[in-house]
């Protein structure tokens, strides 16, 4: 028996009352009266949940149908084509099927590897990018299909759009938090770290236990926003214990919480399980955009989340160390282990 079986979606109110529904609009247009409000609200959802649905983001429909258009395009390429673009250690590329097993995963000890295959982008950067000749970590650039140059705009719009919708969402959480509301902007400029996956999961046989088409997990970032058709498949662990499919709701994104938030809130703000399991026959497309800060940016609990009686649960850390300690437990470099590659897919690194 699967963990997490697909119920019937369920009406708008029913949804709510699990995850909240929360309408960035009237604060994106400028409300001044608007932002205490709305933080009141996503800190509630951070601390209860650890997921909300954000309405009002302000990213265009047609941006959003052009990323799927490009995914569907990415993922009907011939194998091979993909594969010649194998995810590397900054984890940018193809990642294909049956290549990754959530083995770091405290959530649930995955036996079988997960029936997806992901294609990774980050920053588009060029072949002279200051980061990319000095050949830092994790600030390489993006491997493309050359047999399908238009996905490249497409995909990228997407990028920048989302981009953007993280930027504007950081006063949101630093007012929920207590903090001023510019007080997380330097720790993501020049540049935040992003990860952006474009899923695809096919229809899985679904008689078989402990096969998923990604399997329990928390996401490494410090939030994603993740962008859904209408084939369902998600399920969320609530604090209940249930395991909720949340549904589409037309005009928003989910967003959820990740590790590194929940570190920097010292453990108050909630980095929620959730995993995949396709039963729906059909084929299935997502998209997870992972938002993380600068790589360099120091990790430190945020002075409005500890005090006395609640010492940092966390030593200080720089996130780039954060990411390659990760890497290093979940990834092996040595020729002969590229399938391990897929190890590192996961948890939005
Ligand atoms: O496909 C989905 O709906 C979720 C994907 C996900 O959780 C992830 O990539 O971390
Ligand atoms: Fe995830």
């Amino acid at each position: 028996m699967h963990l997490f079986k697909q119920h019937a979606v369920r009406d708008v109110d029913d949804v709510a009352a699990r995850i909240p529904i929360i309408d960035f609009g009237p604060h994106f247009a400028g409300d001044a009266a608007a932002l205490a409000p709305l933080a009141r609200q996503v800190r509630d959802a951070c601390e209860r949940v650890g997921f909300f649905y954000i309405a009002g983001h302000g990213v265009p429909p047609d941006i959003v149908a052009r990323a799927f258009a490009a995914s569907r395009r990415f993922h009907a390429l011939p194998l091979h084509e993909k594969l010649a673009l194998r995810l590397n250690e900054n984890n940018i590329g193809y990642l294909p099927m049956n290549a990754s097993v959530q083995g770091a995963s405290t959530v649930h000890k995955a036996t079988k590897p997960n029936q997806n295959e992901s294609f990774f982008v980050s920053h588009d950067r060029g072949p002279d990018h200051r980061d990319v000749l000095a050949g830092l970590p994790l600030r390489g650039r993006n491997q493309w299909p050359p047999g399908l140059p238009d996905i490249r705009a497409d995909m990228m719009g997407y990028f920048a759009a989302l981009a953007a919708l993280g930027e504007r969402m950081l006063p949101v959480f630093a007012t929920s938090l207590g903090l001023k509301a510019d007080w997380f902007a330097p720790h993501f400029a020049d540049e935040a770290h992003i990860n952006l996956r474009f899923l695809h999961y096919p229809p899985q046989d679904t008689d078989e236990d402990n096969v998923f088409g990604q399997a329990p997990h928390t996401d490494n970032s410090f939030l994603t926003i993740l962008a859904r058709e209408d084939v369902p498949g998600l399920a969320v662990r609530l604090t209940s214990g249930e395991w909720f499919p949340p549904p589409v709701i037309e005009g928003t994104f989910l967003v959820n919480l990740g590790n590194m938030m929940r570190r920097w809130s010292n453990d108050r703000y909630l980095s929620t399980p959730h995993g995949v399991l396709n039963d729906s026959g059909t084929d299935r497309y997502s998209i997870a955009f992972f938002y993380s800060p600068n790589v360099a940016t120091t990790i430190e609990v945020l002075p409005t989340c500890c005090g006395p009686d609640d010492p940092p649960k966390y030593p200080p850390a720089v996130y780039r160390d954060l990411v390659l300690e990760f890497y290093r437990k979940n990834y092996f470099h040595q020729k002969g282990h590229e399938s391990q590659a897929a190890k590192l897919e996961h948890l939005g690194l």
